[in-house]
């Protein structure tokens, strides 16, 4: 059975909006991990609320966390976290999660007998080699080397050499559970660079906030002390990279879109929008603590190497298609491994929609053309369906499938972004 289609609305005017995010993905499930290996319960608030958190939650329950949430809104929970001795038997669900598929692995060898792991066909496919092999080298036992997996520990830790060139998070589920291990853990890298090393820096300074320690001063190499893990109270930062579709609306209708609550300091790849957009041709302001984007009616076309925000690609090739010159992204090879192959799928349904997408060894060459109604297909992957909606801004005629696959990270979506519309009327 297909799955449904959605209507992408038309902007009839510049957007006027101010849009709340929910917090990071990113944030909340490494949060939620450290807190279910604290030395004490703990408090994770304005925690994403979506698939790929919840997938997150389960997984922790089930490896004997308990995660009690009060403050339930549309933008997040707080949880409160009680950590547990880390239960075996359990199967885990990785849905497509990226976060769940490797950060959660390391934990599940402190477990006290084996943990089963599976996820969505599309995630069997995604890249888990290097991890499942460093986990065997720490001590664990696992079978496979591709979900569907079984592990079981006992971890002991010690150095690792693995190539992490295909996700940064190979690196950082390993870093996450290492203060627990006896020897603590020493990742090196070896191969193509990492991807996405604002992700690896991300997991560094949460670590380094929770009391550990963590050295990062050779390049590709990570040593993690063992030690305790502090309980903490922390307040999860809203998902920049979140922010790009609605901040994109701003250039595409050369309006104005408000982010509240944009932080000033941040490990999130996101933050990179606002030099990507003001290349693209809007002006970006702080307004006090919140972020405004006005685009000027004219989209330019951008060369840049996405290598550390390969995330944010989705939305920068819709913005480019729409341009009035041509675009290169480049650097991203590694989002072939990403909720789908992305760099097929946007040059396949932007070409679709009689666009010019090529497809290059490690990016995208975007030439502008003027685009057609049609079917934008999403893949299961959020950010494809974020991108057609950004395209249907512009074009009339744009039917996005499966737009419930933004409940990724996203599930409210399809309501902000008619409200983003309504607020232009
Ligand atoms: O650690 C994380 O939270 C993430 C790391 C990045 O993965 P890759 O390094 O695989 O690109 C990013 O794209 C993903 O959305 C989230
Ligand atoms: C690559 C992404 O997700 P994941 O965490 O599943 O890797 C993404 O959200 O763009």
């Amino acid at each position: 059975m297909s799955a449904p289609l959605w209507r992408a609305p038309v902007a009839h005017g510049p957007v006027d909006a101010t849009v709340q995010l929910p917090g990071s993905k990113s944030v909340t499930n490494r949060a939620l991990l450290l807190a279910a290996l604290a030395d004490g319960p703990g408090t994770v608030r304005r925690a994403l609320r979506s698939r790929d958190a919840d997938l997150m939650v389960a997984a922790l329950r089930s490896l004997g966390a308990g995660l009690t949430s009060s403050e339930e809104s549309a933008f997040g929970a707080d949880w409160h976290v009680e950590p547990g001795p880390v239960r075996g038997g359990a199967s885990i669900d990785v849905g497509l999660a990226g976060t769940v598929m490797r950060f959660v692995p390391p934990m599940a060898a402190l477990a006290d007998g084996e943990v089963a792991f599976d996820g969505d066909p599309h995630a069997r496919t995604r890249p888990m080699g290097p991890i499942l092999a460093a986990l065997r080298t720490l001590g664990a036992e696992v079978t496979g080397d591709a979900l569907p997996f079984t592990i079981r520990g006992p971890l002991t830790g010690g150095e690792v050499t693995l190539d992490a060139s295909a996700s940064s998070q190979l690196v950082s589920g390993l870093l996450l559970t290492a203060p627990r291990l006896e020897k603590g853990v020493t990742v090196r890298h070896n191969g193509p660079p990492v991807p996405s090393m604002p992700h690896i820096e991300m997991t560094v300074q949460m670590l380094r906030a929770a009391g550990v320690g963590v050295d990062d001063t050779e390049p590709d190499v990570w040593r993690v002390e063992p030690g305790p893990i502090a309980a903490r109270d922390l307040t999860v930062e809203p998902d920049l990279s979140n922010a790009a579709p609605f901040l994109a609306a701003a250039l595409i209708t050369g309006g104005s879109v408000t982010i509240p609550g944009w932080p000033s300091e941040t490990t999130q790849g996101g933050d990179a929008l606002r030099t990507l957009l003001a290349g693209m041709g809007a002006t970006v302001t702080r307004v006090g603590g919140d972020l405004r984007v006005t685009g000027s009616g004219r989209i330019g076309g951008i060369d840049a190497d996405l290598h550390d925000v390969g995330e944010l690609t989705p939305t920068l090739a819709a913005l480019a298609a729409l341009a009035d010159s041509p675009s290169t992204l480049r650097g991203v090879a590694h989002l072939r491994g990403h909720e789908t192959d992305r760099l097929a799928a946007l040059a396949a349904e932007i070409n679709g929609l009689g666009g010019d997408v090529t497809e290059t060894a490690d990016g995208l060459v975007v030439s502008p053309r003027p685009l057609h109604g049609g079917v934008f297909r999403s893949y299961a992957d959020h950010r494809m369906a974020t991108a057609g909606a950004v395209i249907g801004l512009a074009v009339p005629g744009i039917e996005v499938e499966d737009i419930a696959t933004t409940a990724k990270t996203l599930p409210e979506f399809a309501r902000m972004w008619a409200l983003m519309l309504e607020e232009a009327r």
